[in-house]
């Protein structure tokens, strides 16, 4: 595993099980030790069940650990809800249309955003350098929407709505992208066009990315490591030198 003395996210024995004690008890995640470096792309691979989901709902605070610790920048957050630290946390979900107001231009949505997650007052958004940065962040898409900045978002395609809720989760110095199958919704292109941007992301702002998907294609392209987890658990790890020797073939025999 790559670790060098300092992680962005650290994880220790980490296990979440529900229903403890009844029929039904699910030990979704089942001692997981994790380091996530700083710039790392982390794609992580799995059958449903696996505990993909549950790894990212711990990460993200929205779900408490039965055991385990989380670090993150090294505050230890194992026990920290959710909104206190989503300072450091971005998300996209499956659902384009999630995250964002359809209703409302473009510009009113990044205004939105950034009122949600800035605490200095609600003047923000109001202002021309506001409305600069937006621009000149939406044009490093390349997809021509900076000049369409006052259209409702609703408007928009599932593709240009996704990679545009992918930026606004960036727009605040957060340091960790959290990536749940974004692009399952969309087609092959604009999923394309969409997991292009987040690497671009990762790479500009130096984030700390995590992505789930079933797209082996996505995880053999995208991505400096690339984990398959198992009921639970971590069962391969694979670095950046490694990946870059795997062959596409590799990852269909890891389902094989
Ligand atoms: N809130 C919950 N209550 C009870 N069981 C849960 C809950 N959340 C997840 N589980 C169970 O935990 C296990 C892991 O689920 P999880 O959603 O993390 O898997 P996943 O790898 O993300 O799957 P998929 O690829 O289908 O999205 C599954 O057996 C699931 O049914």
């Amino acid at each position: 595993m790559t670790f060098y003395g300092y992680a962005m996210i650290q994880i220790t024995n980490l296990q979440k099980t529900f229903n403890r004690g009844k029929a039904n008890q699910v030990n979704a995640v089942n001692g997981i030790d994790l380091n996530i470096n700083s710039g790392e792309f982390v794609v992580i691979l799995g059958s449903n069940g696996s505990g993909k989901s549950t790894l990212l709902n711990l990460i993200s605070g929205s779900i408490i650990p039965s055991a385990g610790t989380i670090n993150i920048d090294g505050h230890d957050v194992t026990k920290l809800a959710d909104y206190r630290r989503s300072k450091w946390i971005a998300r996209v979900f499956q659902n384009p249309m999630s995250g964002t107001a359809s209703e409302l231009s473009i510009l009113d949505n990044f205004r939105l955003a950034a009122i949600r997650t800035k605490t200095k007052g609600l003047n923000i958004g109001v202002t021309e350098a506001f409305r600069r940065n937006v621009k000149e962040k939406i044009a490093m898409l390349g997809m021509g929407l900076e000049n369409k900045i006052e259209q409702p978002i609703g408007t928009l395609s599932g593709g240009q709505r996704q990679a545009l809720t992918l930026l606004m989760s960036v727009m605040d110095e957060c340091k960790i992208l959290l990536l749940d199958e974004p692009t399952a919704a969309l087609d092959p292109k604009s999923a394309e066009i969409v997991i292009n941007i987040a690497d671009k992301l990762t790479t500009e702002f130096r984030l700390t990315t995590i992505l789930i998907t079933h797209n082996l294609k996505d995880a053999y392209n995208y991505g400096t490591r690339v984990i398959q987890m198992g009921q639970g658990q971590i069962l391969k790890d694979i670095d950046f030198e490694h990946k870059k020797k795997l062959k596409q073939t590799d990852l269909f025999e890891w389902f094989g």
